[in-house]
């Protein structure tokens, strides 16, 4: 296919950017992919793998002839990178990121921007539980979302160019603004995280005052929980940490439901429970009708099925 951009720069080498990195060069949608990431054990690791067409010493050093720079690191630290790439990036390139939350980011990293710099938030809705380098794989973004989230005042060529690349790694695009985003995001994938961490951490606690075997014979349904909860703590903390309203809003409301659940199990309201249960059994039915069910087939892959 015709080159989207001709030069790309990741910031940050971890599942997600080095995810693009073999969806780019499956099908040959970019030039020249260069990479760096803060760590030198990674850029090491990602020089052995062939990770990026040139690994980077310094985040300047990726940017500075770039079309396209993707900042892929913890949403923590992206104004932080930000101003650091600030004043080597080239005129009229295009910024974008892949942040799991999008308000805060983009207040953190649209004031380090020059003028002429184009940047077009995004989120991939894609993932594993593994992290770092020698995570990623091409087929990540495969008939996965990804949705762009365009500020004020963005050029539409830019957006229109990064929703070309994006369904150039295979992903369909939507646009979305940032505050919905972080709502929506907050009920499907950052609420279920905690929860997910907090189930295992309770199964942990018993297991010790129990001495029982809660791991061993973790029924399916655990075992997806270990999985979420076995994902990157610092992604997760910045995660929680910059989605703070929305995923308190959404907390308050599981709370007030498992609360409900609570009661109807202690006064043995079974047509409660029923009728709960039936309810929920119906929406997983309509996302498969809808052919909606993209279910896991990421999951376990490792770096040698790119
Ligand atoms: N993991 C997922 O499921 C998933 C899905 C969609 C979006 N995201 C988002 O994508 C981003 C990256 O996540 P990931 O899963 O690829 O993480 P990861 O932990 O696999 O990789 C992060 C990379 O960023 C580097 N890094 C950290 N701080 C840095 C800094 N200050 N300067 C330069 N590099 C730095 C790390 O060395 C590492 O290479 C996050 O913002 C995350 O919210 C993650
Ligand atoms: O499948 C997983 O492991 C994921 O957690 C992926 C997942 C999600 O919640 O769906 C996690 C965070 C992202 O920002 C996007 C995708």
């Amino acid at each position: 296919m015709t080159e989207v951009y001709p030069r790309v720069a990741l910031i940050g080498l971890g599942l997600i950017a080095s995810s693009m990195f073999w969806a780019m060069k499956r099908r040959g949608v970019v030039g020249h992919v260069t990479g760096y990431a803060r760590s030198a054990a990674t850029r090491d690791t990602a020089r052995r793998i062939g990770l990026c067409d040139t690994v980077c010493d310094s985040a300047a050093e990726a940017v500075e002839d770039a079309d396209l720079v993707v900042l892929a690191v913890p949403v923590g630290v992206m104004g932080d990178v930000a101003a650091e790439i600030a004043p080597y990036l080239k005129p009229g390139c295009t910024v974008t990121d892949v942040g799991s939350v999008k308000k805060t980011v983009i207040e953190a990293v649209a004031p380090h921007l020059p003028e002429g710099v184009h940047f077009v938030p995004g989120h991939p809705l894609a993932g594993t539980e593994h992290s770092g380098p020698e995570s990623g794989f091409a087929s990540l973004f495969d008939n996965r979302w990804c949705l762009l989230v365009p500020v004020e005042g963005a050029a539409p060529e830019a957006v229109e160019t990064l929703t070309t690349f994006w369904q150039a790694l295979g992903a369909n695009v939507e646009l979305m603004d940032a505050e919905h985003h972080d709502l929506v995001l907050a009920v499907t994938s950052h609420t279920p995280h905690l929860i997910a961490y907090t189930m295992v951490g309770v199964a942990d606690d018993l297991r010790r005052v129990t001495d029982s075997e809660v791991i061993k014979y973790s029924a399916a349904g655990f075992r997806d929980f270990t999985r979420i909860a076995a994902s990157d703590p610092t992604m997760w903390r910045d995660v929680f940490l910059n989605n703070k309203e929305a995923t308190l809003e959404i907390l308050g409301r599981f709370t007030e439901e498992l609360f409900a659940l609570q009661r109807a199990i202690r006064t043995g309201d079974g047509d409660h429970l029923h009728a709960y249960f039936t309810r929920t059994r119906a929406i997983r039915r309509g996302i498969i009708e809808a052919g909606q069910d993209t279910d896991a087939p990421n999951f376990g892959r490792t770096r040698t099925e790119r």
